[in-house]
C-alpha cells in the first residue's frame, strides 16, 4: 500500500472504539467490479469537493487504493489479497465499490468474506426519503428506518454442501442415524448458525444507535415462528439483552400495553419484534411506526433492497459494515453488470455511503454539505437514468455529470 502526501497520517482507534482522526487521514478504497469504477470516480469527486468546501486547505483525505475482486485478480493473481485486509485494518476506515459474486458455483462472496474476516458485524443501512425522489409509495416521506443487519453468521456463513457430494451424503446419514431425520435423496445441505454473543453485539449496537439519536423504537425482525432455535433465539436474546443492559432506557412493547396503559414511559425506547414476512407489509403500510430494525443476515439483505425501493430505488441506498475496530462503507446494491463502464448508473448510494463515512470520522460539516447538495440536485430534477425514468420533466445525466452537478450545488 503506497502512502503519499505531506500531511498524510493514519487514523487510530482506542480500545473502546473511539477514533482519533488527523486533519489529513489516509482512507482506504476498493474500486469494485462492474459499475464500481464509475460510481467510485463520481463519489470521490463529490467527497473531495465537500471536504474542500467545508474545510478549505485545513483538511484533506489521502486515498489509499486497496485491491479486491477482478482488478486484484488481474494485478496480483488473487481475488482478495492479504494486503487488502491488512490495509483496511491499518486505515481503520475504508470505502468500497460492489464486488461480483457468481451464482451457484465459483468463488464465495468477497463482500461477505471481508465482513467475516474483519469482523464487521453490523451492516448498517439507513433508509430515508429525499424530497422529490420518485417512489411507488403514497407517502414515502414516512419511511425513515435504519436496518442493523447481523453481518457474520446465519446462512451467509457459507457452510453448505452440494447435493450428491460426499459431505452432504454423510450429513444425511448422520441425521438419519442420530436423529431419525430423513432428507430427500440428492439434498443439498446448508447450516444456519446463529449465536447468542453475535446476536447480542448486533442488538446492543442497534439499541445504542436508537438511544443516541432519541429514536422511539427498535424492532427485532425474525422468522422465529418457523426457525424456532435460530431466528426465535435471535428474538429472545435480543429482548433479554435490551432488558438486562438497558433496563432503565428501554421497555418492551408488551410491557407498554400490560403495565403502562399503551404509552411508553418518557425517555424509554420501545423494543418490539415482528415476524419477517409481516414486517415487509408493515414497512409498506405503516412505515412511520418503525425506526431501527435489528435482524439476522438474510432477512436484513432482503429488507434493505425492498426498503430502498420504497424511497426511490437502489440508486440512493447507502450502507456501512461496522466492527469494534474498523468500518467499511459500501452501497446496498451490487455491480449492476449490464451498465458496467457506461458512466450511467446512479452514484447516489456510494456518495451517501461516503456521507456515512464522513459522519463516522466526525467530519459532519462535509457530510452535511454533501447531503444538502445532493438534495438540491434531486430537487432540480438533475438525475441519472433510474430516477429520470420515473420522474416528470427530469434532466437525465450520466453518472459523472451527476457528481459534478452535486459539487456545483455545494455551499
Ligand atoms: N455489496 C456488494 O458488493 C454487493 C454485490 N452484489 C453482487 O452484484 C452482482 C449483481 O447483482 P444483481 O442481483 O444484479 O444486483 P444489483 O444491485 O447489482 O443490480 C440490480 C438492479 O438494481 C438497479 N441498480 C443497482 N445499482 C444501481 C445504481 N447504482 N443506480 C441505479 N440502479 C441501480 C439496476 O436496476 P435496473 O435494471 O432496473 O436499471 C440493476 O439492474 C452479483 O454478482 C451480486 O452478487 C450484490 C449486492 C451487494
Ligand atoms: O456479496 C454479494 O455478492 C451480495 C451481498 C448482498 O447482497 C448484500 O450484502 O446486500
Ligand atoms: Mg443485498
Amino acid at each position: 500500500m503506497s502512502s503519499h502526501g505531506n500531511g498524510a497520517a493514519w487514523i487510530t482507534v482506542n480500545t473502546s472504539g473511539r477514533l482519533s482522526v488527523p486533519p489529513e487521514p489516509r482512507i482506504g478504497f476498493i474500486e469494485g467490479d462492474g459499475t464500481g469504477p464509475d460510481i467510485w470516480r463520481a463519489t470521490r469527486i463529490v467527497l473531495e469537493g465537500a471536504v474542500e468546501k467545508a474545510y478549505g486547505t485545513d483538511r484533506k483525505i489521502h486515498w489509499q487504493e486497496l485491491l479486491a475482486g477482478e482488478k486484484a485478480l488481474k494485478e496480483t493473481g488473487e481475488w482478495l489479497p492479504e494486503e487488502t485486509l491488512r490495509g483496511i485494518e491499518r486505515c481503520v476506515v475504508a470505502i468500497k465499490g460492489p464486488l461480483t459474486t457468481p451464482v451457484g458455483g465459483g468463488i464465495r462472496s468477497l463482500n461477505v468474506t471481508l465482513r467475516q474476516v474483519l469482523d464487521l458485524y453490523a451492516c448498517v443501512r439507513p433508509v430515508r426519503y429525499y424530497a422529490g425522489m420518485p417512489s411507488p409509495m403514497k407517502h414515502p416521506e414516512r419511511v425513515n428506518m435504519v436496518v442493523f443487519r447481523e453481518n457474520t453468521e446465519d446462512v451467509y456463513a457459507g457452510i453448505e454442501w452440494p447435493a450428491g457430494s460426499d459431505e452432504a451424503i454423510r450429513i444425511a446419514r448422520f441425521l438419519k442415524e442420530s436423529f431419525g431425520v430423513d432428507l430427500p435423496e440428492e439434498s443439498a445441505v446448508g447450516i444456519k448458525p446463529m449465536s447468542r454473543l453475535r446476536t447480542e453485539r448486533l442488538v446492543r449496537r442497534a439499541v445504542r444507535y436508537a438511544l443516541d439519536r432519541g429514536l422511539p423504537s427498535v424492532t427485532l425482525v425474525h422468522k422465529g415462528n418457523i426457525m424456532k432455535f435460530t431466528e426465535g433465539a435471535f428474538r429472545e436474546w435480543g429482548y433479554a439483552l435490551a432488558s438486562r443492559e438497558f433496563a432503565d432506557r428501554t421497555v418492551s412493547e408488551s410491557e407498554v400495553y400490560e403495565t403502562h396503559g399503551g404509552k411508553p414511559p418518557a425517555g424509554r425506547i420501545v423494543v418490539k419484534d415482528r415476524i419477517a414476512d409481516a414486517m415487509f407489509q408493515q414497512a409498506l403500510l405503516r412505515p412511520e411506526e418503525y425506526h431501527v430494525l435489528a435482524t439476522p443476515n438474510l432477512n436484513g439483505d432482503y429488507l434493505s433492497d425492498a426498503l430502498a425501493a420504497q424511497v426511490g430505488g437502489l440508486g440512493m441506498a447507502p450502507g456501512a459494515n461496522i466492527g469494534d475496530r474498523c468500518a467499511l462503507f459500501e452501497a446496498t446494491h451490487g455491480t449492476a453488470p449490464k451498465y458496467a463502464g457506461l458512466d450511467k448508473v446512479n452514484p447516489g448510494s456510494l456518495i451517501l455511503s461516503g456521507v456515512m463515512l464522513l459522519q463516522h470520522i466526525g467530519w459532519n460539516e462535509a457530510a452535511d454539505c454533501v447531503e444538502r447538495a445532493l438534495q438540491r440536485t434531486v430537487s432540480d430534477k438533475v438525475v441519472t437514468y433510474d430516477l429520470a425514468r420515473q420522474m416528470e420533466g427530469a434532466r437525465e445525466v450520466k453518472c459523472s455529470e451527476f457528481a459534478h452537478a452535486v459539487v456545483e450545488r455545494m455551499d
